[in-house]
């Protein structure tokens, strides 16, 4: 089977052209590294699924797997739109001078000043989650005088196989309006009735790294059959997020434009046995963009064998780069820079330098021999990783560095120690 990786004619890991080395030495370690033309390769392949059908439609990339205005500007160059889901990211699409009515604002609990912030960039699309918001947005635009474009999120009811923490379609969700129970049904009624607001359609997201197209498929059912069942038109029905990626070999994830074909074939038998017009599609895929295009890179320290359990060896970043192991049990793999397919020779458990034991970042590894200033790349880790770092036991989060065409650009500093304090004030 083919590496998930690219190395050079010495055999040496290389991202967008450059080897992994040379970018760990230029920019130092931990460190952030995204190869671009895959996260473009990726963007226009979604698109491509839709453009061929010459359908009308958004990929909007939800720009929580990886917030920063660099990548704001990739998106915008490559015409895909832009999912938020804070006052941050908005502020973020705003440095970058990113087209904000191609901005969709998702959230379960955005904030009066968030709502405002919205309304007065110009972002194009609220989706509505709760009747509290309903409430708020209502205030916020009459005293602007102001009309919104929004979606109503609804709760479909389909539970998706992946980790409980990050599925999101189940009737027992924070999220969304719920069906069962009328409140979805009543949403639309009430924001249908609002003045200030024009109810483009219904939106859904079912959860996160999933493998299985069925989901998807009955959550775009459900939301076809509601809004009919409603005696509503809508101009887009959004299916949302969540096409699973490769972390590991034993992860097969189908090409994510296969679980876009799906649904819209989906919505398209639907739509046309209901006699309804055919909505623009909209989907919202975050770590299928920029998941496999990252890369974190560590230089190896130390290592401890515990005699007959296992071996430690240990890195300069951790849990506060990527927390998704000690979260979610997630499972990563990490090769070599120098020699990634060298012969292996021991098995590790790859761990971090913070305070916690479940500081790991990948749980076992085969790899070649190592020793301590080698640097070791973590691989597909481009989502959710900077995106949910943190300042843990103090440590500055890493920099981030985009290469294309084997040209690297720093595209987010690292932070220093200086910036740890930067906000502490003394006690007196
Ligand atoms: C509303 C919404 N849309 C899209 C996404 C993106 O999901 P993924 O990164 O799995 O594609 C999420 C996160 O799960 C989400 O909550
Ligand atoms: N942050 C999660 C996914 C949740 C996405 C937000 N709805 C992850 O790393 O897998």
């Amino acid at each position: 089977m083919s590496k998930p990786y690219e190395v050079n004619q010495n055999g040496e890991l290389t991202i967008g052209g450059v080897t992994a080395t040379e970018l760990a030495s230029q920019y130092q370690t931990p460190l952030y590294v995204y190869d671009v033309n895959h996260m473009r390769q990726q963007m226009r392949a979604f698109k491509a699924v839709f453009m061929k059908r010459k359908l009308d439609y958004a990929v909007s990339y939800a720009s929580k797997a990886f917030a920063t205005v660099a990548m704001y500007e990739v998106a915008a160059q490559e015409d895909v739109h832009l999912d938020v889901v804070s006052g941050g990211e908005i502020q973020t699409a705003l440095a970058a001078n990113y087209p904000m009515n191609h901005v969709s604002f998702n959230g379960n609990n955005k904030s009066v000043a968030e709502l405002e912030m919205a309304v007065d960039s110009g972002l194009g699309t609220i989706i509505l989650d709760n009747f509290y918001e309903l409430d708020i947005l209502h205030d916020v635009l009459s005293e602007r005088d102001k009309k919104q474009d929004v979606l109503l999120r609804i709760t479909p009811g389909v539970e998706a196989h992946t980790h409980d923490y990050i599925s999101t379609g189940q009737t027992d969700s924070k999220f969304g309006f719920d069906v069962a129970s009328g409140q979805a049904y009543t949403a639309l009624q009430k924001a249908i009735a609002d003045p200030y607001i024009n109810v483009l359609g219904v939106s859904a997201h079912i959860g996160s790294q999933i493998f299985d197209v069925t989901g998807f498929q009955m959550a775009a059912a459900k939301l076809v059959d509601l809004v009919h069942e409603w005696g509503f038109d809508p101009q887009v029905i959004n299916t949302g997020g969540g096409f699973g990626i490769r972390y590991t070999e034993d992860d097969k994830p189908l090409p994510a434009t296969e679980f876009v074909e799906a649904i819209i074939d989906t919505i398209t038998e639907k739509t046309t046995s209901y006699g309804m017009s055919m909505p623009a599609i909209w989907i919202e895929p975050g770590r299928a963009i920029v998941g496999p295009a990252g890369y974190n890179l560590y230089t190896i320290g130390a290592k401890k064998d515990v005699p007959g359990i296992r071996t430690y060896l240990s890195v300069d970043g951790g849990m506060g780069d990527n927390i998704r192991p000690a979260l979610y049990e997630a499972k990563y793999e990490a090769v070599l820079a120098n020699n990634p397919q060298a012969p292996t020779e021991q098995v590790v458990r790859v761990a971090g330098k913070y305070c916690e034991s479940g500081d790991v970042l990948v749980w076992q590894q085969e790899l070649p021999k190592t020793k301590p200033g080698d640097v070791l790349a973590v691989l597909a880790t481009g989502a959710y990783g900077y995106s949910m770092a943190s300042n843990y036991n103090r440590n500055p989060r890493p920099a981030v560095v985009f290469v294309e065409d084997s040209h690297s650009q720093l595209v987010v500093e690292r932070e220093t120690y200086t910036d740890m304090i930067r906000l502490d004030k003394h006690y007196q």
